[in-house]
């Protein structure tokens, strides 16, 4: 059997004129938690979709597990998934619908639904339509891990958990993992993925713009130093390592990515009042991805490129 679990092939898909994706092209190997960021509307939820065979692609094509994905018997029976918006039957209870469900699977460990029901802390004798958002979450989770599946597609899981279950989440998708299980998670916020993904892909506008493991993302290396000066601020363009300047009400904002020597020796003779320096966070490098509106200008691509 094949090592991926998810590969996609030029995978598009148009609404009309709207563009939800375009070009996709993805390898997550078995046994990865992978993260696919992205802003609202950016295309995850299409992808997802794609990778279901809920919606047909306007061109390219998909496999899960190494099975097309059009072939819905063979490939849905690797897959657990937890939609964005999760909707149950209202007059049924928590344990009733995950009752029906696992039937329908026909694989359920039901020692390991149990536990999860506990871990997540679901009271599961209540009627669905008495359940918050949260609640409904934690039903798909638990559906979804139940029956262990090799993948798990899970669409903005912890969008409704509080910070204790979004803990008890992230366990229990690392424990996955290292059973085998490839887990592809998507969220528009670079902290709920970055504690448990090994990497991340960024979606924008519907194209895949950056995949980087968040080993590198961290290891970027890159510093903001924000220079006050009590005159006209120099030009710093060709300083070596400059990746951008930005113009500050009393000075410059400048982002570097190699030794300061050369930016010192730029701004010593320019009036510098006071220098000011720290590491960007990674949402400040992950921002970068979401706001500029080409390929960021910060050469942090070109490092993760190498
Ligand atoms: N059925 C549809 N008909 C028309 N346009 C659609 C449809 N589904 C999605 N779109 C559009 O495709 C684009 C991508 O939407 P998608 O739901 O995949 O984004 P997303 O990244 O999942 O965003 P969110 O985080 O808000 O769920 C958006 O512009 C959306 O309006």
């Amino acid at each position: 059997m094949t090592d991926e679990a998810i590969r996609t092939e030029r995978l598009s898909k148009h609404f009309g004129r709207t563009v939800a994706l375009e070009g996709l092209d993805l390898e997550v190997p078995r046994g990865e938690i992978f993260g696919f960021l992205g802003p609202n509307g950016a295309g995850k939820s299409t992808t997802i979709r794609l990778l279901l065979n809920l919606i047909r692609p306007t061109s390219g094509r998909a496999w899960i597990m190494g099975v097309p994905v059009g072939d819905v018997r063979a490939a849905h029976r690797h897959l657990g998934y937890v939609p964005g918006d999760v909707a149950l039957w209202p007059q049924l209870t928590g344990m009733e619908i995950l009752t029906y469900l696992g039937r329908l699977s026909g694989r359920v460990d039901t020692a390991y639904r149990d536990e999860l029901i506990e871990r997540l802390r679901l009271d599961p004798s209540l009627r669905a339509r008495s359940y918050s958002k949260g609640n409904r979450q934690k039903v798909a989770l638990v559906a979804a891990f139940m029956t262990r599946p090799d993948l798990l597609l899970l669409d903005e899981p912890t969008a409704g958990l509080d910070p204790l279950m979004e803990a008890e989440f992230q366990a229990l998708t690392r424990e996955a993992a290292r059973r085998g299980q490839t887990v592809f998670l998507s969220s528009h916020i670079l902290a709920e993925v970055e504690d448990v993904c090994e990497r991340v892909g960024i979606l924008r506008d519907g194209r895949l713009i950056e995949v980087a493991t968040l080993a590198d993302l961290r290891g970027l290396n890159a510093t903001v130093y924000d220079a006050t000066l009590d005159g006209p601020a120099p030009d710093l363009s060709d300083v070596p390592g400059v990746a951008s300047v930005e113009p500050l009400p009393d000075g410059v904002r400048v982002t570097l990515t190699g030794p300061p020597g050369p930016l010192l020796e730029r701004l010593a003779g320019t009036g510098l009042v006071k220098l000011r320096s720290h590491e960007p966070s990674l949402e400040e490098v992950f921002m970068t991805y979401y706001e500029s509106p080409a390929r960021p200008e910060t050469g942090l691509t070109a490092r993760l490129d190498r």
